[in-house]
C-alpha cells in the first residue's frame, strides 16, 4: 500500500535524511543546503533550516491528513519509516520555543520549576499521531535533551575552524552515538558504562566541553506531576582532583560516615553521592591523582559501587564519568600517571579539545568569533567597540605566530587586560625570558626578590628548560601541584 505520491516520497526521503544525520556535520550542511535550494530557491540564509522547512513539512502533512492518512498505522513499509521520523520532528518543531524558553527558565534560575506545560500537550499530539504513550514519555525526554545539547554545543563552545566543528560534532556522537535512533530504542538509560577522556592543554576548553556534555544528559518526566525530575544544573557535578589533598581526596569523592576520622563530625555526601542517576560527574585533573585513588575509581568504574569512608556498605553509582587531563596521553600513561587498567575502563571515548592556536591557524574569523563570545561574557552584554578595541590590540601587539601558552583562559585575560589598560603583549614572562639564570641573579644582587617570587621564577624557569611539571618537581623536590601553581599563576 503506498500512500505517498512520488514527490511527496522524495520530499520526505531527503528531509529525513537530513534530520537523522549530526547536526553540526558537513553531511547536514550538505543536506538542508541541496533542500534548501529545491525548495527555496529565494536564498535566505539566516532563517535557520528547520524553521524555514516546518511549514513545508506541515504542509505535507496536512495534505495526507485530508487525504485520511492521519497516523503511524495507515501507513508501511518505507514509507512508515519516513512518516515515524517526519511526525516526531513535525512535533518537535511545533514546540522548539517552548523548550527554549524552559531551558533558560532553568539556566538562569537552579530553583525555578521543574514543570513544563506543553509536556502534556507534546504527550497528547504523540499519541494522536499513534505512539505509544511509552514511547511518546521517552521522545518528549529526548526532545527536551535534544534541544539542551544542540544549545550548549552551539553556544557554549563558539569557534568556526575546522577543529571547533570536528570537536561539536565528536561531542554530540558521545552523546547520541552516531545512529541517534539506535540511542532512541535501546541506548537512552545505557550511557553511564561510556565514559569520556577529555585531553587539551590548560585552558583550551576541556571544562566547558565536560559542561556541554554534563549539561545535557537525559531527564526522565514525570506524567503524573507534568515535571522534568530534574534541573539540568543538578545532573552534573564536577571536581578539579589536583585541589584535594591526598587524605581528604577520598572522603571528598566518596564521602564519609560520622566519625569516620578526627574532624569527620558529620557524615558527609561526597561527589559520587551528588551524582544523580542518568548525570554526570567531571573528574578534572586524573593525572594528578595517587594510584591508590585511581585502584578505587576504577573499582567504581568495574562495579558501580563505592564505598563512604568509615562505612561497611556500598552505595550504587548511577552516573557517568567524564575524565580530563592537560598532559598529553603519552606522557600520562609512559610516565606511570595513569595506570593502564584505569586508562583501559576510561577509554570509550577520547576527545582532545584543540589548542588555540591550532584553531587559529584554520580559520581567520577564530579570533573575533571568540572574542565576541568573551566580551558578551565578561560585559554581560554584547559590545562590538570593545570588540574591535581587542583585535586592533592583538593586532597590533601580539605576532601573528604568538603561541598562547594559556589558549581561551589566556585570551579572556588578554581581552580583559586590554579593557583595563589598552594593550596585551602576550605571556611577557615566556616571551621576554624573563626567568633567565641572569634575570633572576640579577635580582638578588639588587635584593630585591622575595623568597616566594624567587621559588616561583625558578619553577618557571626550570619549565621552560625541562617542559614538564614532573621534572621541575623533581629537581626542586616540590610536589607536582604546587610547580603547577607556580608555573601558570593559577
Ligand atoms: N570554544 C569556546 N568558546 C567559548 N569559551 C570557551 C571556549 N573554550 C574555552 N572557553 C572558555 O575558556 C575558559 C577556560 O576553559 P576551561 O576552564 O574549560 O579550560 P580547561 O581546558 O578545562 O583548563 P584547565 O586544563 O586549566 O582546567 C573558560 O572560561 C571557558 O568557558
Amino acid at each position: 500500500m503506498q500512500n505517498l505520491t512520488a514527490v511527496e516520497y522524495t520530499f520526505f526521503s531527503k528531509f529525513i535524511r537530513a534530520v537523522l544525520s549530526n547536526p553540526f556535520t558537513d553531511e547536514r550542511k550538505i543536506l538542508s543546503d541541496l533542500i534548501s535550494k529545491n525548495y527555496f530557491p529565494e536564498k535566505d540564509s539566516k532563517v535557520h533550516f528547520f524553521k524555514k522547512l516546518q511549514p513545508l513539512l506541515n504542509e505535507n502533512i496536512d495534505k495526507l491528513d485530508k487525504r485520511g492518512f492521519k497516523q503511524l498505522s495507515d501507513f508501511s513499509g518505507m514509507e512508515s519509516r519516513l512518516i515515524y521520523f517526519s511526525y516526531i520532528v513535525a512535533i518537535y518543531l511545533n514546540f522548539v520555543d517552548d523548550f527554549d524558553e524552559f531551558i533558560n527558565h532553568q539556566s538562569n534560575n537552579k530553583n525555578a520549576s521543574l514543570a513544563f506545560p506543553k509536556g502534556q500537550e507534546i504527550l497528547v499530539q504523540l499519541e494522536q499521531r499513534g505512539f505509544s504513550a511509552k514511547e511518546s514519555l521517552r521522545l518528549l525526554e529526548l526532545y527536551y535533551q535534544f534541544r539542551r545539547a544542540y544549545l550548549f554545543l552551539n553556544n557554549g563552545l563558539v569557534g568556526q575552524s575546522q577543529s571547533m566543528a570536528k570537536l561539536r560534532v565528536e561531542l554530540w556522537n558521545n552523546l547520541f552515538t552516531f545512529d541517534v535512533p539506535n540511542y532512541h530504542q535501546s541506548l537512552w538509560n545505557q550511557m553511564e558504562d561510556f565514559s569520556l577522556f577529555i585531553l587539551g592543554e590548560t585552558g583550551t576548553g576541556k571544562g566547558a566541553a565536560a559542561r556541554a556534555i554534563g549539561l545535557s544528559g537525559h531527564i526522565l518526566y514525570d506524567k503524573n506531576t507534568g515535571c522534568f525530575r530534574d534541573n539540568f544544573q543538578d545532573i552534573y557535578v564536577e571536581a578539579n582532583l589536583s585541589q584535594y589533598s591526598e587524605n581528604l581526596i577520598e572522603s571528598e569523592l566518596f564521602g564519609h560516615k560520622k566519625g569516620a576520622f578526627t574532624g569527620a563530625f558529620e557524615q558527609y555526601q561526597g561527589l559520587f553521592n551528588q551524582c544523580k542517576l542518568n548525570g554526570s560527574l567531571f573528574l578534572d585533573e586524573i593525572g594528578d591523582i595517587s594510584e591508590n585513588i585511581q585502584i578505587k575509581l576504577l573499582k567504581v568504574l568495574q562495579e558501580r559501587v563505592f564505598t563512604p569512608v568509615g562505612s561497611h556498605k556500598s552505595e550504587a553509582f548511577h552516573g557517568r564519568i567524564i575524565a580530563a587531563a592537560n598532559q598529553p596521553l603519552q606522557e600520562l600513561r609512559q610516565n606511570n600517571k595513569l595506570r593502564d587498567d584505569f586508562y583501559y575502563r576510561l577509554c570509550s571515548d577520547i576527545i582532545e579539545i584543540p589548542t588555540l592556536r591550532q584553531r587559529l591557524s584554520e580559520s581567520s574569523d577564530e579570533l573575533v568569533i571568540l572574542t565576541r563570545e568573551l566580551v558578551k561574557r565578561i560585559c554581560h552584554q554584547e559590545d562590538e567597540n570593545i570588540v574591535s578595541l581587542v583585535i586592533e590590540s592583538l593586532n597590533k601587539h601580539v605576532s601573528k605566530d604568538y603561541h598562547w601558552p594559556g589558549n581561551v583562559r589566556e585570551l579572556e585575560q588578554a581581552i580583559r587586560r586590554i579593557i583595563l589598560r589598552g594593550s596585551y603583549h602576550g605571556d611577557t614572562l615566556r616571551i621576554q625570558g624573563n626567568n633567565s639564570v641572569d634575570n633572576i641573579m640579577q635580582l638578588m644582587a639588587d635584593s630585591n626578590i622575595d623568597v616566594k617570587e624567587l621559588t616561583i621564577r625558578y619553577c618557571q624557569s626550570l619549565y621552560e628548560q625541562l617542559n614538564t611539571y614532573e621534572a621541575v618537581a623533581l629537581k626542586t623536590n616540590l610536589d607536582r601541584r604546587t610547580v603547577k601553581k607556580h608555573v601558570t599563576g593559577e
